[in-house]
């Protein structure tokens, strides 16, 4: 499990008075929760006091205040034990994807939930569901976004399709919390109902779904449909309700909704250096030497979060969604007020350069009137699913003289569909031997982080992931000053890779001279040529920070685990499942989990398809009426329990810590881990693959060992197996040509940019950043 950092509390210093105070502070903890009703709430405040432990704090409490123990007849061990669970499952080394978030959003719900319009006509049995699915609706997550994982290949995308990939992997993982916990088999009867309303409520957290959800509100609005003594039109305000939760950080009063921005963007900003790092197209948002908080921010809070936050207020119009309403406007003000002044503080530096420099022109004006309308049309990049085109791929810089004037002025992150703005008013002049994007990092952002922490929250970061980070981000700088040393391509990236991606090579040279750097082989000009099959492999997390690695590790440890247990349950088969490959063809259709309680997660359930019954695990499965992924599995059968793996990798975590601090970047050999498999072995595992698709079906694969497969294989791969029914395949199954793309790019991005497009073409045609005015 991955590494959880507690606080230092207070009381342990007293050593005189050891019984002055107990642990968590009970008075202060109770200060905090007898107003945990009110807007004004400080998740940060709260976790200080409980010593960390304000998720199942705050849970547990409003456990008691619903009455839903008496009412489920629940026992409080079993509930605190799922609720730490829950706890444990979410990565104290995520910025923003962390507990407190989780605690900050079950808070949000719980205001909502006291809301008269909402209250009055809830059942206990919703008022549990919508509290579990606030407390684990990000429960396990990475700390990157959809995009990254199927960039990366990882087994999440392919498991789900590349739909809904993390909210998927929330619910399955908080249904397997409640197994654990025991606190499924004290509900009865009304188990399922809980698990299809847990269910359905996070999958409508996904933000890509956002305008779908917003649409159908303002109709009903409109219309006047919403009658909140109807089950269904009361689920969906609970959706609506959990999204606004999710995203209410910039509702809440300035202080409090700042430390969320900044965490949030350190997140995106990390994700940024793990793509740089791996060579792969740096996502604007996340990119912390083209972009800025108050661009992301002020980008945010008006496109995304006050169109739904007007219609909750349409809805609910009460003292507190008014309150919210200024709350955000004022926080908007402040970030838009910083915008400007960025604006102009980067104006007024382009013109004394300019002034310095006017003989050493370089770059287009063109290009420079982009630099603020990509940051800003691209800040949707990060919350939507991107398309194919929409971003220029990080591509190596050639060696031919006609490219060296795009060499200089290329940037990473350069969305292609986003329309040239027309050009600034101001000269744009700058210096030739210092790229733009590099010139505005160091003026804006040395590299690291930039979070300015207040010690409770370097406390929870952690100095040595902090340290680390920096270095590591650091890294391109040095790798384009060789560029400039060297006339051929820099092979700087890949420097930083335990392996690179073949898919930045190009030329037999370039391979050469990577094949060089691997092997210690002088200045590449004479090594060998490594074939370029030996060298395809992509690696899935970077190992910026190794408690980020380690906790990765352990979650693919888990799946290899679940693997193994399908792959034995299958062996004992006689495969009854060879059947579902047939089945598994019809699912293959995209098979979209409907929120509506009616057909939602019921589509999950196992089938009665074919599906055999191997052995006892899978029949566990099928016992349980829905636990239909495999990750579901992982969670809830055996070993893997979010405690044992806690204390397991404790060790291992120190372990790390103590290697990163001998290192100043993390070395090659350190990518011997897990997830990377190596493609070469794939094939040649001689073991079923087997793994559930939506509907629940078991299918099973040919032997090609993907289930062993870690995000870390090229996804090129996959179609050497003909019969393989996995997603992703059968995407991949299609035309030669979409084999051609480079490893790096999401392979169902034409699936991903249909759902994106249209906001996105929306957002880049009507955004108008030099004046922080989005026009419709
Ligand atoms: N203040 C913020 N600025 C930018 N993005 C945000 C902010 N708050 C939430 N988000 C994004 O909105 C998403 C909502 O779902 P998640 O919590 O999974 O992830 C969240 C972030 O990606
Ligand atoms: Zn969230």
């Amino acid at each position: 499990m991955h590494k959880r950092r507690r606080k230092r509390l207070t009381t342990r210093s007293l050593t005189q008075e050891p019984a002055l105070l107990d642990d968590i502070h009970h008075g202060q903890v109770q200060c905090v929760l007898d107003r945990v009703w009110q807007w004004p709430f400080n998740a940060f405040t709260l976790d200080t006091v409980t010593g960390g432990r304000s998720l199942p704090v705050l849970c547990v409490h409003l456990f008691h205040w619903y009455g839903l123990m008496d009412h489920f007849n629940l026992d409080v061990v079993r509930v605190w034990k799922l609720f730490t669970l829950v706890e444990a499952g979410y990565h104290s080394t995520n910025p923003y994807h962390n507990s407190v978030h989780a605690t900050d959003v079950t808070q949000a719900m719980h205001c909502f939930l006291q809301e008269e319009k909402i209250k009055v006509h809830l059942t206990p049995l919703e008022i549990m569901s919508s509290l579990i699915a606030a407390v684990t609706h990000d429960l396990d997550h990475p700390g990157v976004n959809q995009p990254f994982l199927i960039a990366t290949s990882n087994h999440l995308a392919a498991l789900y399709e590349n739909t809904s990939v993390l909210e998927n992997h929330h619910w399955r993982s908080a249904i397997g919390c409640l197994l654990e916990s025991n606190v499924a088999e004290q509900l009865g009867a009304c188990r399922f109902e809980l698990e299809q309303q847990i269910s359905s409520l996070i999958l409508a957290t996904d933000i890509t779904r956002q305008q779908e959800f917003l649409s159908r509100f303002k109709r009903y609005l409109d219309q006047n449909l919403l009658d909140m003594s109807r089950a269904e039109d009361r689920h969906f305000i609970l959706q609506i309700a959990l999204k606004c939760a999710d995203i209410s950080n910039p509702c809440r009063p300035w202080d409090v909704s700042r430390k969320w921005s900044h965490k949030v963007c350190e997140e995106f900003f990390r994700q940024g250096d793990y793509e740089r790092q791996l060579n792969l197209p740096v996502t604007s948002l996340c990119d912390r030497q083209t972009t800025s908080i108050p661009k992301i921010q002020a980008g945010f809070f008006r496109l995304v979060v006050s169109p739904l936050f007007e219609e909750w207020h349409r809805f609910l119009k009460t003292d507190l969604s008014t309150l919210m309403m200024r709350h955000l406007k004022g926080n908007q003000s402040r970030w838009e007020a910083m915008v400007q002044l960025e604006l102009a503080e980067e104006t007024r530096t382009e013109i004394s350069d300019a002034e310095l420099l006017d003989e050493e022109v370089c770059g287009s004006s063109e290009e420079e009137a982009m630099t603020g309308a990509e940051d800003i049309a691209a800040s949707a990049e990060l919350l939507l699913p991107e398309s194919p085109c929409s971003r220029r791929p990080s591509l190596p810089c050639r060696n031919d003289e006609t490219d060296s004037m795009v060499r200089v002025g290329r940037r990473h992150s350069v969305p292609l569909s986003v329309p040239s703005p027309p050009p600034f008013t101001r000269t744009i002049i700058r210096r030739e031997s210092l790229p733009m994007g590099e010139h505005r990092t160091q003026r804006r952002y040395p590299s690291g982080p930039i979070l300015h922490l207040e010690e409770e929250e370097e406390l929870q970061l952690g100095q040595s992931s902090l340290s680390l980070l920096s270095a590591c981000s650091s890294e391109p700088h040095h790798s384009s000053d060789r560029a400039s040393e060297n006339d051929s391509r820099p092979v700087s990236a890949e420097n930083l890779l335990p392996e690179p991606s073949i898919a930045s090579i190009t030329t037999s040279m370039e391979a050469s001279r990577l094949s060089s750097v691997l092997h210690g082989g002088g200045n590449g000009t004479t090594a060998p040529v490594v074939p370029s099959r030996f060298l395809t492999r992509q690696q899935t997390f970077p190992p910026l920070q190794p408690y980020v690695r380690i906790r990765y590790m352990s979650t693919t440890a888990e799946m290899s685990a679940c693997s193994e247990v399908l792959a034995e349950g299958a062996s004992h088969s006689n495969s009854s499942c060879s059947s579902t490959s047939n089945h598994t063809s019809a699912a293959n259709l995209p098979c979209q989990v409907s929120e509506q309680p009616s057909e939602g997660p019921s589509n999950l359930s196992c089938s009665k398809n074919g599906c055999g019954t191997p052995n006892g695990k899978l029949r566990t499965l099928r016992d349980n009426g829905r636990m239909c992924a495999v990750e579901s599995q992982c969670v809830n059968e055996k070993p893997v329990t979010m405690r044992s793996k806690r204390e397991q990798t404790d060790t291992v975590l120190e372990k790390a810590a103590k290697m990163a601090k001998i290192s100043d970047s993390w070395a090659p050999q350190q990518s011997d881990h897990k997830e990377n498999v190596d493609p070469r072995r794939i094939g040649s595992d001689a073991d079923l693959d087997t793994s559930f698709n939506k509907t629940g079906s078991l299918r099973r694969s040919a032997p090609q060992g993907l289930a062993r497969r870690r995000g870390s294989a090229p996804v090129g791969l996959l179609n050497r197996s003909d019969d393989y029914v996995a997603p992703v395949a059968l995407t991949l199954r299609g035309g030669g040509d979409r084999f051609l793309r480079r490893g790096s790019v999401p392979t169902d991005v034409t699936r991903q940019s249909r759902k994106c497009s249209s906001f996105s073409n929306f957002f880049a045609e009507n955004w108008h950043p030099e004046r922080l005015e989005f026009r419709v």
